[in-house]
């Protein structure tokens, strides 16, 4: 499986405010670049933190690239992938309305009845871990059902706990116009941080986009 991270950062590396809230960092040619992402891949993931700040859908923007994935015999919507340990994901999350496909990674600690409850809503629940997500064994069991190329797209703890397992192949990092600061503030890499073994990806290429950049890293 190849993993390919995107997210957009405030100058001073946040992904969001203290709140918690989406906030658009990135401007209409980043948005693009993030659809285009989408549409060249299998299956866009998010950690459940994101689901329950963004309520995001996650599926693809442009028509013309949806009809370009159905004359390929895939399906119109990458599948969506939310790693949510103890199954906080609302029924009601966009994510589970019928436009794409939905894994739910869980733990085994995930309440029986929650589980029962967004297979119902038309979700698969792929289990591993024991209080928490097992990413490793859940992102294999994923490529066992097709999917190859995945896209993550935050929030920052999620992405560090990739990171931690070695499982990020290619990172792409939108830096836009804007401070917004904040000790709270979740970054690109939260979860405990390294104190050792610091991963150090390849700087691949820089773009200038909008009024910020594109830094693309491998792993
Ligand atoms: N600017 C951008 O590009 C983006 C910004 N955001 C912003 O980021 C914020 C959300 O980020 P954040 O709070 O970090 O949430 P995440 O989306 O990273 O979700 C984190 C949660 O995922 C669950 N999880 C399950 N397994 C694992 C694992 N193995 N490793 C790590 N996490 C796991 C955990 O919850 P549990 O233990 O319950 O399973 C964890 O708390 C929001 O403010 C959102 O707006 C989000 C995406 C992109
Ligand atoms: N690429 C990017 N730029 C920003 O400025 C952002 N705030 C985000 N946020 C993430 O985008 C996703 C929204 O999904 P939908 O458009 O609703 O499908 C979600 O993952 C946000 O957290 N991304």
């Amino acid at each position: 499986m190849h993993v390919v991270v995107n997210a957009a950062m405030s100058v001073d590396g946040k992904l969001s405010s203290r709140r918690r809230e989406q906030i658009a960092i990135s401007g209409p040619e980043d948005f693009d670049r993030v659809d285009q992402l989408r549409a060249d891949s299998d299956a866009v993931m998010v950690g459940v933190g994101t689901i329950l700040a963004d309520d995001p859908s996650l599926t693809i923007d442009d028509p013309d690239r949806r009809a370009a994935r159905t004359d390929r015999g895939e399906p119109e919507n990458p599948a969506r992938v939310v790693a949510d340990s103890r199954i906080r994901t609302p029924p009601d999350a966009t994510v589970l309305d019928d436009r794409a496909q939905t894994y739910l990674l869980v733990s085994e600690a995930a309440p029986p009845d929650f589980v029962e409850e967004m297979e119902d809503a038309g979700a698969y629940v792929i289990a591993a871990g024991q209080d928490r997500v097992d990413l490793t064994t859940t992102l294999a069991k994923l490529e066992g059902d097709g999917i190859d190329q995945l896209m993550v797209e935050g929030g920052g703890e999620l992405i560090f706990g990739l990171l931690e397992e070695a499982l990020v192949d290619d990172l792409f990092v939108y830096i836009g116009p804007k401070v917004i600061g904040g000790r709270d503030a979740p970054t690109l890499a939260d979860g405990d941080g390294f104190i050792e073994d610091f991963p150090e990806p390849e700087l691949a290429d820089v773009d200038r986009v909008d009024d910020g950049v594109v830094l693309h890293w491998t792993f």
